[in-house]
């Protein structure tokens, strides 16, 4: 087995040109086994040895599949629908769940184009007659499209490319989208209609578009049916749960609706015997809305982008589960990850009380930047050394809501006495403390405030915080301890409240020091007390956060 950096495992159909692009990577192996995707369990397995996966609609990554998962990071669906993901089990997993939207558009639209006009055609059904012999034109004559009213459910993308196209046959075209203004309906020549059951009654033909959800699911009701004109065609090239089946089969069979067409399913491959497929008025193609030479380039390469991005990059784009973050951000944004990342794992190791809540304000520059990305980032680093999972930028917030942990954030336009500023208040059962830091340049991180210390510390690698009474020679004397101990000291700083009162200092080392080295430290009686904070070296990022 060659020693990569990252495996890639494909499981479903993509075009060459995106498993080139994955081979061109020179840390990256790509494995390809479509067997996989009909077995869950050699499945799991695969992917434990995996850091990415890229699927289309035909492998199906369950709870159980992802369960457990803790080399995986990244999911690509080339493709738009990821129903066939447990999105919400890729959170709690830290893995970000990305999917191609845009690339396969135009192939659905055309798709549902082709079987309205199949359906109004009798195509299939004049192709099957023919080629078994026959010459009958009497049975098989169809209706017009122009003059008709289509009735599209949601606005996206494809609903609005499918418009564009019923308008070019001159239909008139309805629509509804709860994420779309009347007004921007009518700027793309689509009347909008408030409420479903107001569309369904005036339709000649009606076109599905939305993601199938808990309240999509079965849009296309018995009662829905009930209000359509009995000469009424329905589309779907959506998704198959949308449509109610036993009362679309009830409706045909009943002269209720005059035909369907179906390009998806419920589940996928349907049964056999499906009476759906079977029905002489339907039309039925096996999921063939995005199957074109085009959006399959279009996808593939777009999804083996994103793989490479975020697991060699750290970059996120097009997920469904983080929010974006493309090259430019992330640059932008590194020093003030780093330094929310920090503040995370300073506080994690201040005191041991349980952690109720966190208050984040950002100052300055900080309160500019993408704040959540940063409080999510800060909440990885609070959590990490508890969790016996992996914490990142997908999952750390989700985690901190789940262990009924409050993290707040306040945005302080006025500049402070800093360009830019992350104070982390966090209150446990036993007090509130209170850390803030600053960036100088683009990545020097300073902790410049502790408890109720001012300071200029820096702020990485191993760090010995001492709180005391200010009295001369106790600098010295810690200097000496720690050196006759072998401990270097790389930096020194104090922050104190007034001359003579109480102070604390934070002292950078080259080593770590041993509980030995800290009891003698303690022993000073003007040492209040004593706590080793360790945190990575300069710059050390996790490897989340892309190398
Ligand atoms: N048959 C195939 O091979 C393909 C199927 N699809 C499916 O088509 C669907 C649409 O894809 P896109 O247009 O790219 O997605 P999109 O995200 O651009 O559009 C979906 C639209 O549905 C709307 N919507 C959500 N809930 C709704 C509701 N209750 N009623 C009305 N509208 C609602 C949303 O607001 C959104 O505007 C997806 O389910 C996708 O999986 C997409 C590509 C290929
Ligand atoms: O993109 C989508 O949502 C699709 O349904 C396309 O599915 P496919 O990639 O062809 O399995």
């Amino acid at each position: 087995m060659t020693s990569v950096a990252y495996r890639v495992l494909v499981t479903d159909k993509l075009s060459e040109e995106g498993l080139a692009l994955l081979r061109a990577e020179k840390d990256v192996e790509v494995v390809v086994d479509s067997k996989l995707a009909k077995d869950p369990k050699a499945l799991k397995e695969a992917l434990k040895d995996a850091d990415g996966i890229a699927i289309r609609s035909g492998t199906q990554l369950t709870a159980e599949v992802l369960e457990g998962q803790t080399r995986l990071k990244a999911i690509v669906r080339a493709g738009v629908g990821v129903d066939n993901i447990d999105v919400p089990a890729a959170t709690r997993q830290g893995i970000v769940v990305m999917n191609t939207p845009g690339g396969n558009t135009i192939s659905t639209a055309e798709q549902t184009m082709a079987l309205m006009l199949a359906l109004s055609r009798n195509t299939a059904r004049a192709d099957a007659s023919l080629k078994a012999g026959k010459w009958d034109r009497n049975s098989l004559t169809g209706v017009q499209l122009e003059g008709k009213t289509l009735g599209v459910v949601g606005l996206g993308r494809v609903g609005l490319a499918v418009a564009q196209r019923a308008l070019g046959f001159e239909m008139k075209v309805l629509g509804y989208d709860p994420l779309l203004s009347a007004e921007k309906a009518q700027e793309h020549g689509v009347e909008f209609v408030h409420k479903l059951d107001d569309l369904w009654p005036q339709c000649d033909y009606i076109t599905l578009h939305t993601p199938l959800t808990p309240e999509t699911r079965h849009v296309v009701s018995a009662a829905a049916i009930a209000s359509m004109r009995p000469t009424v065609r329905i589309i779907n090239c959506a998704r198959g749960g949308l449509i109610d089946d036993a009362a679309l089969l009830e409706a045909l069979n009943a002269g209720k609706v005059a035909g369907a067409a179906i390009d998806v399913f419920d589940p996928e491959p349907p049964p056999a015997d499906d009476p759906i497929i079977a029905h002489p008025k339907t039309v039925v193609t096996p999921h063939l809305g995005a199957s074109t030479e085009e959006a399959q380039v279009n996808v593939a390469v777009e999804a083996a982008r994103l793989l490479c991005d975020y697991l060699i990059r750290g970059q996120v784009r097009f997920s469904v589960n983080t929010p974006t973050l493309d090259r430019a951000e992330m640059q932008d944004l590194r020093g003030h990850l780093d330094l929310a990342w920090r503040l995370g794992l300073l506080h994690a190791q201040m005191d041991r009380g349980a952690i109720t809540k966190a208050v984040l304000t950002y100052r300055g520059d900080a309160a500019l930047k993408n704040t959540k990305l940063l409080t999510a980032c800060f909440a990885a680093g609070l959590m990490e050394a508890s969790l016996a999972q992996s914490v990142n930028l997908v999952n750390a917030l989700p985690f901190a809501r789940e262990r009924g942990l409050i993290i707040e954030e306040k945005i302080v336009d006025a500049p402070g006495d800093f360009g830019t500023l992350i104070q982390a208040e966090v209150t446990t059962d036993r007090k509130t403390y209170v850390a803030a830091g600053t960036l100088f340049g683009k990545e020097f991180l300073r902790l410049v405030r502790l408890g109720s210390f001012q300071l200029d510390a820096h702020f990485d690698g191993p760090l010995l915080t001492f709180t005391h009474n200010d009295r001369p020679g106790l600098i010295g004397f810690l200097g000496t301890t720690l050196g006759d101990r072998g401990v270097n000291i790389a930096q020194m700083n104090v922050g104190r409240e007034r001359p003579g009162g109480e102070a604390i200092g934070v002292v950078n080392l080259d080593g770590i020091p041993t509980q030995d080295d800290l009891d003698a430290v303690a022993k000073h009686p003007d040492i209040l007390s004593v706590r080793l904070i360790k945190l990575p070296a300069q710059g050390e990022l996790p490897s989340w956060l892309g190398s």
